[in-house]
């Protein structure tokens, strides 16, 4: 297949409503206009306690390489839609806007603000699709595998997934995501290369079919590798597979590091134990067993309660498509806007749906842990000009059942929203990969046990400050006000 334009940019990964937004804000005259928007999602993902923030490194390259091809503006001149002389101001475009973000591995939850893009409105408007299409996937893998990581302990954990990815992107960014949430190693190797991250792996049932039986095949596995995990399942793990692969390491001793063999269907409780017993009385208490097959956290968990003898976990599908969830919601709402006088006007969307309605106004995130202990209090969300740690102490309080409050001494306040591009200008030093997984770790330490269970863990507190909270209700009724004064006018 021949693409229809010899060269391709993400620019145009958008929904063209937000060409077409740009192109009535540019024609009024209004282009010009500064813009707050920001992202947050609603629900946590698997019901799970806390989410894991990912997918900034990847937003950062999008943002920086953010130009029209010539062939984007051809191509855009072909649909017919735009006018020539925004087509123009296009091919001049460049992001000269402010990125605030929460950095990768960092634990975030829902309705708090997670990105904010702050600029003028074409610049804003345009980045909404691609920013929610990177965080909405990369949060949800990271999450996952942090789900897997916290039952699998200090096992190793193998990322398998690439063949059943939702193709190239989510394989190989998916693959990156895992890491952060507590994976050690993936299968892919290109994610080895481009990001560092330790590949490892067996090998699949064709070598054993190829050589027609799993003697002859493990003989040349090893005949030409040094470590060997042989796979043991492709005629009959116990009677077949395990006795082989015991045969072929005594016959190359140490001429080969046996490291043990993997089990990929069957009971894998039953099997493991009697692979377990196998090994050991052969003389290989060292050599591991490592199992895969539409492993996730549950299926672990429950190996685990009926005693598997596992010590390795290679897990695919059901990390990589995030098969129980298939997205995680985040949306990029307007929270500010400059209205005609010049002035920022916060602004909100309110819904029916109490759930849906957004908080106005710009903000900042700020974790609030115990001074002596580090353990986690909760979110605290202010507008931007506020700046608890000049309190002693703070009032936090749901921002729906207000009658549930705390007041908190001897705390540490965070802020999460970080300035990763300022005007345009990449002021972020962005950690290696190896960081950012060690920080995610660390962060967990830090969260109380009750918000880490899989199961109905405890509601993680995010509250508004007061005076984000009495913005929002001045907003709500500001609003009420209209709608109704606009239903009397319809009346009269
Ligand atoms: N002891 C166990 N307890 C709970 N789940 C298990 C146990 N052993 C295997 N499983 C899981 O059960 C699911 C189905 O396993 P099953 O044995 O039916 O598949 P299989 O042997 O791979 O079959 P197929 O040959 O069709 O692939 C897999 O997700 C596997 O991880
Ligand atoms: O089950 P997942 O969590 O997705 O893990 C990846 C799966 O991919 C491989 O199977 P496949 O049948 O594709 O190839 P194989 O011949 O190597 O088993 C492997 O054996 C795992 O079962
Ligand atoms: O190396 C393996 O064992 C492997 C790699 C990808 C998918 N399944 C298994």
């Amino acid at each position: 297949m021949e693409y229809l334009y010899p060269d391709d940019s993400l620019i145009l990964h958008t929904d063209a409503y937000e060409l077409t937004m740009m192109q009535t804000y540019w024609k009024q005259g209004i282009g010009d206009r500064k813009a707050v928007f920001e992202a947050f999602f609603r629900k946590m993902p698997f019901k799970n306690g806390y989410a894991v923030f990912a997918g900034l490194s990847r937003i950062i390259e999008y943002l920086k390489n953010l130009r029209f091809t010539a062939t984007d503006i051809e191509y855009l001149r072909s649909t017919g839609m735009f006018d020539p002389a925004f087509l123009d101001y296009l091919a001049d475009f460049k992001f000269q806007g402010t990125l605030r973000s929460v950095v990768e591995g960092e634990l975030v939850f829902n309705h708090e603000p997670i990105l904010q893009v702050e600029g003028n409105l074409l610049e804003t408007s345009l980045v909404e699709t691609a920013l929610l299409n990177v965080i909405n996937f990369q949060i949800m893998i990271a999450t996952k595998a942090s789900r897997v990581k916290s039952v699998v302990g200090d096992q190793l954990l193998m990322e398998f997934g690439t063949r059943r990815a939702q193709e190239f992107d989510a394989a190989l960014w998916g693959t990156r995501a895992a890491y952060i949430g507590g994976f050690d190693a993936t299968s892919n190797v290109r994610a080895g290369k481009l990001f560092g991250i330790p590949i490892s792996g067996t090998h699949a049932h064709a070598l054993v079919q190829t050589y027609r039986d799993e003697y002859t095949a493990f003989k040349a596995y090893a005949q030409t590798h040094h470590d060997c995990v042989f796979l043991v399942d492709t005629f009959d793990t116990l009677k077949s597979g395990v006795p082989t692969a015991i045969r072929v390491a005594k016959e190359f001793g140490d001429r080969i590091n046996f490291q043990g063999v993997r089990i990929d269907s069957g009971d894998m409780a039953y099997l493991s134990k009697q692979v377990r017993k196998m090994l050991d009385e052969a003389g290989f208490p060292e050599a591991k067993i490592f199992a895969s097959n539409d492993l996730d956290e549950k299926t672990i968990q429950n190996l685990k309660m009926q005693g598997a003898k596992i010590d390795a976990w290679g897990v695919g599908t059901k990390l990589i498509t995030s098969y129980d969830q298939p997205t995680l919601g985040a949306v990029y709402k307007l929270v500010s806007v400059e209205n005609d006088q010049g002035e920022m006007v916060d602004t909100m969307k309110l819904s029916n749906n109490v759930t849906k309605v957004s908080t106005p106004g710009k903000h900042q995130v700020w974790r609030i842990t115990d001074r002596a202990d580090g353990k986690s209090e909760g979110d605290y969300v202010t507008l931007a000009d506020e700046d608890p740690r000049q309190l002693d102490s703070l009032y936090m309080f749901d921002p729906q059942f207000t009658f549930l409050h705390k007041t908190v001494k001897d705390f540490v306040a965070r802020p999460l929203l970080q300035d990763i591009f300022v005007d345009g200008e990449l002021v972020y030093d962005e950690p290696s990969l190896d960081e950012i997984k060690h920080s995610h770790q660390e962060r967990l330490n830090r969260l109380w046990d009750e918000y880490k269970r899989d199961l109905n863990p405890e509601v993680y507190p995010v509250d508004l400050s007061q005076k984000c909270y009495d913005n929002k209700m001045a907003l709500i009724a500001q609003i009420h006000d209209y709608v109704q004064a606009l239903g009397e006018e319809q009346d009269d």
